[in-house]
């Protein structure tokens, strides 16, 4: 790789290699999307080939799968692992309640999906992403094409029943087209600067029809790695507060930093 990492791709960086050691042999491993994501799929590449570690990936992604592929990943579909050990994903925020918004790269529903399915979800992210409320961030939301204008009709009308600040929607795009997720559905964007009740919002917008899912991710986080710039790193719980704190070093010619594509 050529030039510098950036303080925020360092801090994602070393999110992602501890939280890659968490992985243990015969686990099976729910792998998020995003560019976090995308340094823990490396990280754990490495391990695979340089220590033999031996684990099945339920990539959440064609982004991801692809990615772990590559890497030497014995990838599986959630279907086939049934069940997994832990699941370790990016977030586009998370609170002091371990509450999430996700979908900042269009994959939240089966990230939802996997974490869900998984006994621990731990997620990977640069110091920036802590918020104390949830929404600065726009919140995705997954919608089926079919009477798409209908369901974002509704969905403003949930948002000024609820009295939530800033009601705007947008349809998220990718070029002149509607962007469109791997389950083929659209995704509007709410902005709203800041949600009161995040778990109450959840639920609304679910009861909407036309609605797949939503990026609020309420009691499904256990641990959040949250990285630095300049290679500190801390693992706080979900019921233990900070278990950890330390520092990564880490040379820029490692291999892991070869051919990055992103
Ligand atoms: O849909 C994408 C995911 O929810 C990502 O995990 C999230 O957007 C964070 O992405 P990044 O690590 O690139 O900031």
């Amino acid at each position: 790789m050529t030039g510098e990492l950036s303080p925020i791709d360092k801090a994602k960086f070393v999110a992602a290699k501890r939280a890659a050691d968490f992985v243990e042999n015969g686990m099976r491993v729910g792998l998020g999307t995003g560019s976090t994501a995308a340094w823990l799929v490396r990280c754990l590449g490495e391990r695979v080939r340089e220590e033999g570690l031996t684990f099945r990936g339920v990539p959440t992604s064609t982004r991801t799968a692809e990615l772990a592929r590559d890497v030497g990943i014995e990838v599986v579909t959630l279907d086939e692992a049934r069940w997994l050990d832990v699941t370790i994903d990016g977030a586009d925020e998370f609170d002091a309640e371990l509450n999430l918004i996700k979908g900042g790269g269009g994959a939240l529903l089966q990230e939802k999906i996997v974490a869900t399915a998984s006994d621990r979800m731990i997620v990977i992210a640069d110091a920036a992403k802590e918020v104390e409320t949830l929404g600065a961030f726009p919140l995705p939301v997954e919608v089926i094409p079919f009477g798409r204008t209908a369901s974002q009709a509704l969905i403003e009308e949930a948002l000024v029943s609820m009295d939530v600040m800033g009601r705007q929607t947008t349809l998220r795009m990718n070029g002149d087209t509607p962007y469109v997720t791997d389950e083929g559905n659209h995704i509007l964007d709410l902005h709203l600067s800041r949600i009161g009740n995040a778990r109450q919002l959840a639920m609304v917008l679910n009861q909407i029809p036309g609605v797949v899912e939503n990026g609020l991710f309420i009691d499904i986080c256990d641990q959040v790695v949250v990285g630095y710039g300049d290679g500190r790193v801390e693992v706080r719980d979900i019921n233990a507060g900070t278990v950890s704190e330390g520092r990564l070093d880490f040379a820029e010619d490692d291999n892991l930093f070869r051919d990055l594509g992103d």
